[in-house]
């Protein structure tokens, strides 16, 4: 079985200016050893006004957090008023891009071939796609989570090469456990995780389903993240508002201590 390293991420979403970006990232440095960094992967995915600032943080002080943006245009240039593309994220280094987040899903249409194009787009760029995937409160309660995520998976990775699909990573956040303080019990998120590696197999092979990484991502908290973490197929987190507060990123990128 493959070894798969914990990703942590956090995502901003619309929050932190530049200079607040560069005190955050400062505090998260100062913060992290490299007994974390051997432990876990960790990210911030900050707006994008901000990701030059982080970038030359990072470079300038030879950082070991990784940055991504939380969103990509599915071309590449041209006359796409309001759009960042791959090239322009790739040129600032970036590893990571959050694609089909709920929140992009919710407010700007994002559906299937949209984020099937995006992740297509990012791969070609040499980005690392975490494709977020996962159902609101009525599919739940209709008890057709399992299959409205896959159906999502599978479209989003229509057409995808198994080797791409081995490196890339699938955040798995049901809807009504974002930002409500509502977290999905840890065995949960594993039967919908595990779904996704068992989908993967399915489409791929076991080789690919064992590398891929699955987060769990929705009012993840340093009081919750161990039990989470603790689920066989669950490879990290995607971190909203908790991600904000260094001290308590940092616990939860701590999680083996919690
Ligand atoms: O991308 C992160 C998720 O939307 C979770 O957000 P949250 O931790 O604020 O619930």
């Amino acid at each position: 079985m493959a070894t798969r390293t914990p990703l942590m991420a956090g995502n901003w979403k619309m929050n932190l200016n530049h200079l607040e970006a560069i005190a955050h990232v400062q505090k998260l440095a100062f913060a992290l050893t490299d007994k974390d960094y051997e432990a876990v992967e960790v990210a911030v995915l900050p707006p994008f006004t901000d990701l030059r600032s982080v970038q030359t943080l990072v470079d300038g002080d030879k950082l070991r957090i990784k940055y991504g943006a939380q969103d990509v245009s599915a071309h590449d240039s041209g006359a796409y008023t309001g759009e960042v593309s791959g090239p322009l994220l790739a040129k600032l280094n970036c590893t990571f891009i959050t694609i089909g987040h709920s929140e992009r899903r919710q407010y700007h249409g994002e559906d299937e071939p949209v984020v099937n194009a995006k992740v297509k787009a990012a791969l070609k760029h040499g980005l690392t796609p975490i494709m977020c995937v996962g159902e609101e409160l009525s599919v739940r309660e209709a008890g057709n989570h399992v299959s409205h995520t896959l159906a999502q998976v599978d479209g989003g990775l229509e057409g995808v090469a198994a080797e791409s699909v081995a490196g890339l990573v699938i955040a798995y956040e049901p809807v009504w456990a974002i930002g409500t303080g509502k977290v999905c019990g840890e065995e949960d998120a594993q039967e919908v995780c595990g779904a996704i590696r068992q989908r993967i197999e399915e489409l791929y092979d076991d080789a690919t389903a064992q590398q891929v990484r699955i987060q769990y991502g929705g009012s993840v908290k340093s009081g919750n993240v161990a039990k989470i973490m603790a689920q066989p197929d669950i490879d990290g987190a995607l971190v909203g508002g908790a991600s904000l507060d260094a001290e308590e990123f940092v616990k939860i990128i701590r999680f083996r201590d919690q």
